[in-house]
């Protein structure tokens, strides 16, 4: 699904990334961590097209409309002057253009994306009005409006209570389940430990790749 090879991330010519070498297959569940500024974020959205490689490749094997990024958490999105619904409504673009109206088949799929992060109540509320936790529940509602086939999450749970952890966490291995291939940018140790088969983890000049069968608790420790 997303082929790396010599790949090195950055902005300007100037790589901020270590050398990343692997395949991150379709329909797996994959954390990306390590220190801060070591270029997660930077990866990621070179991953989702939005940037440019600085060097090698990075070959993703789908349409730019079916992959779904999710920003590290942006005062942007509260900043619309939408409801919560017009918000998640967005999501439909990849299927209805921006300008096509949207039907009553679509009305009830934005009602079920509310109803599945439990933000139903909140559809005629402002996105300025939402706590964090709740303003990530929408974030999420609108990304399973987009039906994308790869989901890139940048930190979705800072900021976020354990009970949001909990059912969000959920809602990405439902989706995993359904197939979607999902990469997600974490911090959180124990939530890596406990939810993630396959770990990227960018340290010193090359990303390692763990799989929780084996030793990684260790190198887990030196870098979330
Ligand atoms: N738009 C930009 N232009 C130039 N350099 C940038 C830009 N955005 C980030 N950087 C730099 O790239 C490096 C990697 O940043 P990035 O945000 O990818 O790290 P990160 O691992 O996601 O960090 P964190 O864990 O703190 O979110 C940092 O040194 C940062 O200063």
């Amino acid at each position: 699904m997303i082929r790396f090879s010599e790949c090195r991330a950055g902005y300007a010519r100037r790589a901020v990334t270590p050398t990343v070498n692997g395949e991150i297959s379709a329909g797996t569940l994959t954390a990306l961590v390590g220190v801060n500024g070591c270029g997660k974020s930077t990866l990621l959205k070179t991953v989702a097209g939005l940037l440019p490689v600085v060097s090698g490749h990075c070959e993703v094997a789908l349409p730019r409309n079916k992959i779904g990024w999710l920003p590290q958490r942006s005062e942007l999105e509260r900043q619309f002057p939408l409801t919560v619904y017009e918000l998640v409504a967005m999501g439909c673009w990849p299927r209805t253009g921006w300008f096509r109206s949207i039907n009553r088949e679509l009305r009830q799929e934005i009602h079920q994306a509310l109803e599945a992060t439990g933000m139903a109540a909140f559809a005629d509320a402002r996105p300025a009005m939402l706590s964090g936790g709740q303003l990530q529940r929408v974030l999420f509602s609108r990304l399973l409006l987009q039906q994308s086939d790869l989901w890139l999450l940048d930190e979705p749970f800072s900021g976020v209570d354990q009970q949001t952890i909990t059912s969000l966490m959920a809602l990405i291995h439902q989706q995993q389940h359904t197939g979607k291939t999902i990469v997600v940018v974490l911090h959180d140790q124990r939530l890596v430990m406990q939810n993630f088969r396959h770990v990227i983890s960018l340290e010193g000049d090359n990303a390692h790749w763990y799989h929780t069968t084996e030793t990684q608790e260790k190198a887990l420790n030196l870098c979330c």
